[in-house]
């Protein structure tokens, strides 16, 4: 049969295309209702990925946070009508020790094939997970993106050492909060520090001990251990600014996504004996812990809910165009697209 799939042809133009689909009894059909947007997609979207990177990946639609409805399951794991997480890495083999989302061979949707801008998107079992009954959808969404704070949090507790009495998070956007949220919740004798540009952001994340504005942070103010959630050009400035205040043998986790070499004081690294450990994506262990995190902490939800942001009904190729634009021009906030193709 014949899918429809809005691909991205050149930064800021989308068109649609048909996709021959074979029917096997492998693949579930699932039809995506509601998506949110991420900074992966704004840098295809507005060109900011180098040339060779754009000339490489597209056309190629975007989209690899969202949820949708079973509409056919060859495989009966689903109902048909059930609302499901869509996973967007795509693994092709299993190892011992390297996690899904690390393997060289996992294929990754909206970064290396089609994401989820598609009038049906086709999905092994182990690639959906049940959405709970009554989660918002709004929320639900964006479940991608709270899976990779939840999977940097877990290396975090895996590999830090025990001295834990204040976590620093730099940066005040959606990843800043999400991941101080679940700091907060998994670690509540911690104190969770939050380090941001802007103080009317850092005023949203009232469930965080601290904020301090970095061009004025007080003297003296040290963190165990901290964690990167700018990204960017705000990248270099971020990471050396956690070597200052972090105490010796901390462990800082980088998250924020930079298109340039970022120079950091590896002196003080060095000096401080720090560890510094990457986070990318997530894996449906981190899926289905986060959703038993939601179970055993119903809270989570409602201070998620004050991140969504805009909310675009998509039936046409100018609502996607307003919804990256409107994206573009937010102070914060997830942009959902209800997604009525
Ligand atoms: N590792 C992964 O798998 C994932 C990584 N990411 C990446 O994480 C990064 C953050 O994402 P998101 O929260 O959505 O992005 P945002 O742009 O919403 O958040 C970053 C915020 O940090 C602020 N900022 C800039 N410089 C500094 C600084 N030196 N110290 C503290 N704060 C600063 C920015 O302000 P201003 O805008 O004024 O510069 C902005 O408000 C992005 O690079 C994104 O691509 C996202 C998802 C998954
Ligand atoms: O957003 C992300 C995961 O949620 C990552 O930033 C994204 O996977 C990076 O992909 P790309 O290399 O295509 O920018
Ligand atoms: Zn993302």
């Amino acid at each position: 049969m014949l899918n429809t799939v809005y691909q991205l042809k050149r930064p800021r133009q989308f068109e649609a295309v048909f996709k021959r689909i074979d029917m096997d009894d492998s693949q579930i059909f699932v039809r995506p209702t509601y998506l949110s947007i991420c900074n992966a997609d704004q840098r295809y979207y507005q060109g900011t990925r180098n040339k060779e990177v754009l000339k490489q990946k597209l056309p190629m639609a975007l989209i690899h946070e969202g949820i949708g409805k079973v509409v056919y399951d060859p495989t009966d794991t689903f109902q048909v009508g059930e609302s499901v997480i869509m996973i967007p890495n795509i693994p092709e083999e299993q190892d011992e020790v390297v996690a899904e989302n690390y393997l060289l061979s996992s294929r990754f949707c909206a970064s290396g094939e089609d994401g989820f801008m598609r009038e049906f998107v086709t999905a092994r079992p182990d690639r959906l997970l049940k959405l709970p009954e009554n989660i918002n959808p709004y929320v639900a969404a964006f479940t991608e993106l709270v899976s990779v704070a939840y999977h940097a949090v877990n290396r975090f507790d895996r590999s830090a050492h025990m001295r834990r009495k204040r976590l620093g998070v730099w940066g005040d956007g959606n990843l800043a909060y999400i991941t101080s949220l679940l700091l907060k919740k998994r670690f509540p004798d911690c104190k969770v520090i939050v380090f941001g540009k802007h103080w009317q952001k850092m005023a949203d994340f009232t469930f965080v001990d601290a904020t301090y504005e970095i061009t004025s942070i007080p003297q003296g103010v040290l963190v165990d251990h901290a964690f990167e959630c700018v990204g960017g050009s705000g990248s270099s400035q971020a990471i050396n600014q956690i070597i200052d205040h972090i105490c010796p043998e901390g462990l800082i986790s980088i998250m924020g996504v930079t298109e340039e070499l970022v120079p950091i004081n590896t002196r003080m690294v060095l000096e401080k004996g720090l560890t510094v450990k990457g986070s990318s994506r997530s894996g449906r262990d981190d899926y289905k812990g986060l959703l038993g995190m939601y179970k055993e902490h119903p809270d989570i939800m409602d201070y998620l809910e004050k991140i969504v942001g805009a909310r675009i009904r998509i039936r046409s190729i100018n609502d996607i165009i307003e919804a990256f634009e409107t994206d573009i021009h937010k102070i914060s906030g997830k942009t959902i697209m209800i997604w009525d193709k």
